[in-house]
């Protein structure tokens, strides 16, 4: 049986006295992108730089594969990004991942194809001779996005990617990160929750260095009743609550926040509840701005009563 990705056991973690994770265990066995969340502080930079092996295990335990952090076994297995990686302004993009894919063993030959392969899977073919002020920010990010490509490892560790990126950037990256999945598994430390909630299965949440782990759309799938999130353009609020609710199947609706609603039904009573929202949304003359199935993420981690 194969060891599984990340095994963690009653971590903690203490920077001079001050928490930073507290008894936190959680195993990774699956291949899906994995989100890491939390608020500011929560812990998230702190456990993947022990994930990387840059800060010692003090208390509890961690396995990558079966191995300690920092490993030299995980070698070219694992990689990361840390939040603030930077290009060096001195030299080529070609020239500091080919010295990456050096650092891995790779001849001269090799490292140059590898830079040119990493290049290529996060559509930067072109930068290859560029240096680090020619790119935007969002370039630059896919670019140090490619360096944790090097070597093609299993498993890599992704600190706040989409941090400060365009819509059309953060889009690139989220391709990126599901074209590689699941051969290779991400795990995402992230403040974008929508973004996370397209790309992750498995959600570890921290909070004031404690955690818990969401399995996402996997409970509705064996509940009775599910849910689609609704946004509206501007709308007047009671009357549309006041419809929807007079569709068979409809149990509950709420106005989650402005123009957005989340609204469970029945699947025995009416399987097809997004189409039958639509048409009353149509037979109102209302419009709408999007209408997906499930809850966001926002709404699961952060709304949803136990
Ligand atoms: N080098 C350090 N020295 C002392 N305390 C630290 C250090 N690094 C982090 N901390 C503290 O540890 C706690 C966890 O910080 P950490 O950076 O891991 O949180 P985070 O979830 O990554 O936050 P953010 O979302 O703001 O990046 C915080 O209370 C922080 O102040």
């Amino acid at each position: 049986m194969n060891s599984p990705i990340i095994e963690c056991h009653n971590l903690s973690y203490n920077y001079s006295g001050k928490t930073a994770l507290s008894n936190i265990s959680f195993v990774c066995d699956s291949a899906e992108p994995i989100g890491l969340v939390g608020p500011n502080g929560a812990g998230k930079s702190t456990l993947l730089s022990i994930l990387c092996g840059f800060l010692p295990i003090t208390s509890g335990s961690v396995t990558l594969f079966n191995h300690q952090p920092g490993a030299s076994a995980l070698s070219g297995r694992v990689s990361a990004l840390p939040q603030d990686a930077q290009l060096d302004p001195a030299f080529s993009i070609g020239e500091q991942l080919a010295f990456y894919a050096r650092l891995q063993g790779l001849n001269k030959q090799q490292a140059r194809r590898e830079a040119s392969r990493v290049l290529e899977a996060v559509a930067l073919k072109d930068v290859l001779k560029e240096k680090p002020n020619a790119l935007s920010h969002g370039m630059a990010k896919r670019a140090t996005i490619a360096q944790a490509l090097i070597g093609k490892p299993e498993l890599i560790l992704l600190d706040e990617p989409t941090a400060g990126l365009d819509p059309v950037n953060t889009r690139k990256i989220r391709t990126i990160i599901a074209d590689l999945s699941p051969s290779t598994t991400f795990i995402i430390s992230s403040h974008d929750l929508a973004e996370l909630g397209r790309l992750c299965q498995q959600v570890l949440l921290l909070d004031k260095g404690i955690m818990s782990t969401m399995q996402l759309n996997t409970t509705e799938n064996d509940s009775p009743t599910r849910f689609i999130t609704l946004q509206m353009l501007s709308c007047p609020a009671a009357d549309v609550m006041a419809k929807f609710k007079q569709i068979a199947g409809i149990v509950q609706i709420s106005n989650s926040q402005k123009n957005e609603f989340i609204i469970e039904y029945k699947t025995a009573i009416e399987p097809k509840m997004d189409l039958k929202i639509l048409m009353c949304i149509s037979d109102n003359n209302w419009q709408y701005r999007q209408l997906s199935q499930g809850k966001t993420l926002e709404e699961k981690l952060f709304f949803t009563e136990s």
